[in-house]
Protein backbone atom coordinates (compact mmCIF):
# COMPACT_ATOMS: atom_id res chain seq x y z
CA UNK A 1 0.00 0.00 0.00
CA UNK A 2 1.38 3.45 -0.86
CA UNK A 3 1.84 5.64 1.91
CA UNK A 4 1.03 9.33 2.01
CA UNK A 5 3.45 10.30 4.94
CA UNK A 6 6.43 11.70 4.85
CA UNK A 7 5.03 13.36 1.68
CA UNK A 8 4.24 17.20 0.99
CA UNK A 9 0.84 18.66 -0.62
CA UNK A 10 2.31 21.27 -2.94
CA UNK A 11 -1.20 22.30 -4.19
CA UNK A 12 -4.49 21.76 -3.02
CA UNK A 13 -4.92 17.98 -4.04
CA UNK A 14 -2.77 15.08 -3.46
CA UNK A 15 -3.65 11.98 -4.83
CA UNK A 16 -2.28 7.93 -4.72
CA UNK A 17 -3.35 4.80 -5.20
CA UNK A 18 -3.74 2.27 -2.69
CA UNK A 19 -3.71 -1.73 -3.29
CA UNK A 20 -5.59 -4.42 -0.65
CA UNK A 21 -5.29 -8.24 -1.46
CA UNK A 22 -8.44 -9.81 -1.42
CA UNK A 23 -9.68 -13.17 0.18
CA UNK A 24 -9.10 -15.27 -3.26
CA UNK A 25 -5.52 -13.93 -3.07
CA UNK A 26 -5.94 -11.11 -5.84
CA UNK A 27 -5.56 -7.69 -5.38
CA UNK A 28 -8.04 -4.48 -5.63
CA UNK A 29 -6.49 -0.86 -6.58
CA UNK A 30 -8.64 1.95 -4.86
CA UNK A 31 -8.05 5.86 -6.16
CA UNK A 32 -7.93 7.75 -3.49
CA UNK A 33 -7.24 11.76 -2.73
CA UNK A 34 -6.62 14.18 0.00
CA UNK A 35 -7.01 17.59 -0.28
CA UNK A 36 -4.33 19.77 1.62
CA UNK A 37 -4.07 23.67 1.66
CA UNK A 38 -0.15 24.20 1.61
CA UNK A 39 0.10 21.86 5.01
CA UNK A 40 2.71 19.92 5.22
CA UNK A 41 1.06 16.39 5.78
CA UNK A 42 3.62 14.04 6.68
CA UNK A 43 4.23 14.51 10.34
CA UNK A 44 0.87 14.52 11.36
CA UNK A 45 0.61 14.94 15.13
CA UNK A 46 -0.61 11.97 16.84
CA UNK A 47 -1.66 13.11 20.80
CA UNK A 48 -1.15 11.23 24.25
CA UNK A 49 -3.89 10.64 26.27
CA UNK A 50 -3.09 12.86 29.00
CA UNK A 51 -2.77 15.50 26.32
CA UNK A 52 -6.40 14.62 24.63
CA UNK A 53 -8.03 15.38 28.25
CA UNK A 54 -5.96 18.15 28.75
CA UNK A 55 -7.06 19.91 25.39
CA UNK A 56 -10.83 18.26 26.14
CA UNK A 57 -10.56 20.39 29.69
CA UNK A 58 -9.29 23.79 27.67
CA UNK A 59 -12.00 23.79 24.96
CA UNK A 60 -14.80 23.45 28.01
CA UNK A 61 -12.79 26.01 31.18
CA UNK A 62 -10.65 28.32 28.83
CA UNK A 63 -12.73 28.49 25.48
CA UNK A 64 -16.45 28.23 27.20
CA UNK A 65 -17.34 25.66 24.88
CA UNK A 66 -20.19 23.21 26.01
CA UNK A 67 -20.31 19.58 25.78
CA UNK A 68 -23.33 18.92 23.88
CA UNK A 69 -21.64 21.82 21.29
CA UNK A 70 -18.32 19.87 20.67
CA UNK A 71 -20.44 16.78 20.52
CA UNK A 72 -22.92 17.88 17.52
CA UNK A 73 -19.80 19.00 15.65
CA UNK A 74 -18.09 15.82 16.13
CA UNK A 75 -20.87 13.18 15.74
CA UNK A 76 -21.66 15.29 12.62
CA UNK A 77 -18.31 14.70 11.10
CA UNK A 78 -18.44 11.60 12.06
CA UNK A 79 -21.62 10.57 10.15
CA UNK A 80 -20.39 12.96 7.25
CA UNK A 81 -16.96 10.51 7.14
CA UNK A 82 -19.04 7.49 7.26
CA UNK A 83 -20.92 8.74 3.97
CA UNK A 84 -18.11 9.52 2.24
CA UNK A 85 -16.83 5.77 3.01
CA UNK A 86 -19.68 4.22 2.39
CA UNK A 87 -22.26 6.39 0.08
CA UNK A 88 -26.24 5.27 0.53
CA UNK A 89 -26.22 3.90 -3.12
CA UNK A 90 -23.23 1.01 -2.21
CA UNK A 91 -25.03 -0.64 0.68
CA UNK A 92 -27.71 -3.49 0.64
CA UNK A 93 -29.57 -4.49 3.44
CA UNK A 94 -31.82 -1.18 3.18
CA UNK A 95 -28.19 0.38 4.27
CA UNK A 96 -28.88 -0.55 8.11
CA UNK A 97 -26.19 0.74 10.15
CA UNK A 98 -26.13 -0.49 13.80
CA UNK A 99 -23.99 2.18 16.35
CA UNK A 100 -23.13 0.51 19.56
CA UNK A 101 -22.59 3.60 22.25
CA UNK A 102 -20.73 3.64 25.36
CA UNK A 103 -21.23 5.36 28.57
CA UNK A 104 -19.18 8.13 27.91
CA UNK A 105 -18.91 11.40 25.54
CA UNK A 106 -17.72 8.45 23.04
CA UNK A 107 -20.80 7.00 23.01
CA UNK A 108 -22.74 10.70 22.91
CA UNK A 109 -20.87 11.14 19.54
CA UNK A 110 -22.49 8.12 19.04
CA UNK A 111 -25.83 8.96 19.48
CA UNK A 112 -25.36 12.50 17.16
CA UNK A 113 -23.79 10.26 14.48
CA UNK A 114 -26.75 7.90 14.30
CA UNK A 115 -29.36 10.98 14.20
CA UNK A 116 -27.17 12.22 11.66
CA UNK A 117 -27.02 9.31 9.57
CA UNK A 118 -30.65 8.93 10.05
CA UNK A 119 -31.30 12.67 8.51
CA UNK A 120 -28.65 11.72 5.27
CA UNK A 121 -31.10 8.34 3.75
CA UNK A 122 -29.48 5.53 6.01
CA UNK A 123 -31.15 3.00 8.15
CA UNK A 124 -29.66 3.26 12.50
CA UNK A 125 -30.11 1.44 15.27
CA UNK A 126 -28.86 1.84 18.38
CA UNK A 127 -27.01 -0.08 21.04
CA UNK A 128 -26.68 1.36 24.27
CA UNK A 129 -26.39 -1.35 27.03
CA UNK A 130 -25.47 1.03 30.13
CA UNK A 131 -27.07 4.50 29.71
CA UNK A 132 -25.70 7.27 31.90
CA UNK A 133 -28.14 9.18 33.63
CA UNK A 134 -27.23 13.19 33.15
CA UNK A 135 -30.21 15.32 30.63
CA UNK A 136 -27.18 15.36 27.53
CA UNK A 137 -27.92 11.86 27.09
CA UNK A 138 -31.20 11.43 27.83
CA UNK A 139 -32.06 14.28 25.21
CA UNK A 140 -29.75 12.36 22.87
CA UNK A 141 -31.87 9.03 23.10
CA UNK A 142 -35.04 11.10 23.05
CA UNK A 143 -34.14 12.74 19.86
CA UNK A 144 -33.29 9.57 18.18
CA UNK A 145 -36.32 7.64 19.60
CA UNK A 146 -38.27 10.66 17.49
CA UNK A 147 -36.76 9.73 14.20
CA UNK A 148 -38.23 6.39 14.82
CA UNK A 149 -34.41 5.18 15.43
CA UNK A 150 -34.65 1.41 16.88
CA UNK A 151 -32.70 0.84 20.62
CA UNK A 152 -31.89 -2.34 20.41
CA UNK A 153 -32.64 -4.65 23.90
CA UNK A 154 -29.16 -6.83 23.73
CA UNK A 155 -26.65 -7.26 21.07
CA UNK A 156 -27.49 -9.96 18.55
CA UNK A 157 -25.34 -13.15 17.71
CA UNK A 158 -22.35 -12.12 15.12
CA UNK A 159 -23.45 -14.28 12.39
CA UNK A 160 -27.15 -12.24 13.10
CA UNK A 161 -25.24 -8.93 12.64
CA UNK A 162 -23.54 -9.68 10.02
CA UNK A 163 -26.63 -10.68 7.83
CA UNK A 164 -28.59 -7.47 8.99
CA UNK A 165 -26.18 -4.66 9.19
CA UNK A 166 -24.09 -2.98 6.38
CA UNK A 167 -21.73 -1.69 9.00
CA UNK A 168 -21.37 -1.42 12.83
CA UNK A 169 -20.09 1.95 14.53
CA UNK A 170 -17.85 1.28 17.30
CA UNK A 171 -18.88 4.19 20.01
CA UNK A 172 -18.10 2.00 22.85
CA UNK A 173 -15.18 3.88 24.26
CA UNK A 174 -13.04 7.23 23.20
CA UNK A 175 -9.75 8.73 24.72
CA UNK A 176 -10.55 7.92 28.56
CA UNK A 177 -10.71 4.07 28.72
CA UNK A 178 -8.27 2.67 30.69
CA UNK A 179 -6.96 -0.65 31.61
CA UNK A 180 -8.57 -4.12 31.44
CA UNK A 181 -12.36 -3.93 29.63
CA UNK A 182 -14.87 -4.22 32.45
CA UNK A 183 -18.64 -6.11 31.94
CA UNK A 184 -20.42 -6.00 30.00
CA UNK A 185 -18.08 -4.49 27.06
CA UNK A 186 -16.23 -7.24 27.23
CA UNK A 187 -18.74 -9.45 25.78
CA UNK A 188 -19.90 -6.79 23.25
CA UNK A 189 -16.13 -6.36 22.44
CA UNK A 190 -16.04 -10.34 21.76
CA UNK A 191 -19.07 -9.88 19.53
CA UNK A 192 -17.82 -7.32 17.61
CA UNK A 193 -14.74 -8.78 17.03
CA UNK A 194 -16.33 -11.71 15.26
CA UNK A 195 -18.65 -9.91 12.80
CA UNK A 196 -17.99 -9.79 9.26
CA UNK A 197 -19.14 -6.43 8.02
CA UNK A 198 -16.99 -3.65 8.45
CA UNK A 199 -16.29 -2.03 11.96
CA UNK A 200 -16.29 1.88 11.94
CA UNK A 201 -14.21 3.44 14.97
CA UNK A 202 -15.17 6.59 16.63
CA UNK A 203 -11.82 8.70 17.94
CA UNK A 204 -10.40 5.32 19.35
CA UNK A 205 -10.84 1.96 18.76
CA UNK A 206 -12.63 0.71 21.66
CA UNK A 207 -10.54 -1.72 23.32
CA UNK A 208 -7.19 -0.34 22.21
CA UNK A 209 -5.35 1.04 25.32
CA UNK A 210 -5.18 5.27 23.80
CA UNK A 211 -1.87 5.28 23.09
CA UNK A 212 -0.35 1.76 22.87
CA UNK A 213 -2.98 0.17 20.73
CA UNK A 214 -4.35 -3.32 21.06
CA UNK A 215 -3.11 -5.97 18.50
CA UNK A 216 -5.45 -8.47 19.89
CA UNK A 217 -8.33 -6.06 19.51
CA UNK A 218 -11.08 -5.14 16.85
CA UNK A 219 -9.74 -4.32 13.83
CA UNK A 220 -11.82 -1.74 12.02
CA UNK A 221 -12.05 -0.79 8.40
CA UNK A 222 -12.54 3.08 9.30
CA UNK A 223 -11.74 5.12 12.00
CA UNK A 224 -12.40 8.84 12.41
CA UNK A 225 -9.89 10.84 14.99
CA UNK A 226 -11.31 13.78 16.59
CA UNK A 227 -9.68 17.05 17.53
CA UNK A 228 -6.20 15.12 16.86
CA UNK A 229 -5.43 11.50 16.05
CA UNK A 230 -4.60 9.60 19.13
CA UNK A 231 -1.41 7.89 19.25
CA UNK A 232 -2.71 4.82 18.87
CA UNK A 233 -3.82 5.60 15.50
CA UNK A 234 -0.51 5.17 14.19
CA UNK A 235 -1.15 0.88 14.55
CA UNK A 236 -4.55 1.64 12.30
CA UNK A 237 -4.12 -0.57 9.80
CA UNK A 238 -7.49 -0.03 7.97
CA UNK A 239 -9.26 1.79 4.83
CA UNK A 240 -10.35 4.69 5.70
CA UNK A 241 -8.33 6.99 8.53
CA UNK A 242 -10.22 10.73 8.58
CA UNK A 243 -10.15 13.41 11.14
CA UNK A 244 -12.88 15.46 12.14
CA UNK A 245 -14.69 17.31 14.57
CA UNK A 246 -13.17 20.65 12.57
CA UNK A 247 -13.32 22.87 16.13
CA UNK A 248 -9.97 23.57 17.74
CA UNK A 249 -9.03 27.48 18.03
CA UNK A 250 -5.78 27.95 16.86
CA UNK A 251 -4.52 29.01 20.47
CA UNK A 252 -4.72 25.18 21.14
CA UNK A 253 -3.14 24.45 17.94
CA UNK A 254 -0.17 26.54 19.09
CA UNK A 255 -0.40 25.62 22.60
CA UNK A 256 0.13 21.63 21.73
CA UNK A 257 2.15 22.50 18.69
CA UNK A 258 -0.32 20.10 16.44
CA UNK A 259 0.10 19.70 12.91
CA UNK A 260 -3.00 19.10 11.68
CA UNK A 261 -4.02 19.30 7.98
CA UNK A 262 -6.60 22.13 6.71
CA UNK A 263 -9.45 21.52 5.86
CA UNK A 264 -10.64 22.02 2.62
CA UNK A 265 -13.43 24.56 1.98
CA UNK A 266 -16.58 23.93 4.33
CA UNK A 267 -15.86 20.02 4.87
CA UNK A 268 -16.26 18.85 8.86
CA UNK A 269 -14.08 15.63 7.84
CA UNK A 270 -10.53 15.03 5.98
CA UNK A 271 -9.80 11.95 5.16
CA UNK A 272 -5.95 11.38 6.27
CA UNK A 273 -5.17 7.83 4.36
K1 LIG B 1 -14.71 4.10 19.90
Amino acid sequence: MESWKGKYASGLRFSFRKRYSTEKGGTVDEDCEVISIGHKIGDISYVSQEEAQQIDQELFNEYAYSVDQLMELAGHSCAVALAKSYPLTSLKKDATVLVCCGPGNNGGDGLVCARHLKMFGYNPSVFYPKRTDKPLYKNLTIQCEQLDIPFLSHLPKPQLLSDGFSYIVDALFGFSFKGEVRPPFGDVLKTLKEVTVPICSIDVPSGWDVEGGNPDGLQPEFLISLTAPKKCAEKFAGRYHYLGGRFVPPGIIQKYELNLPTYPGTEPCIRLH
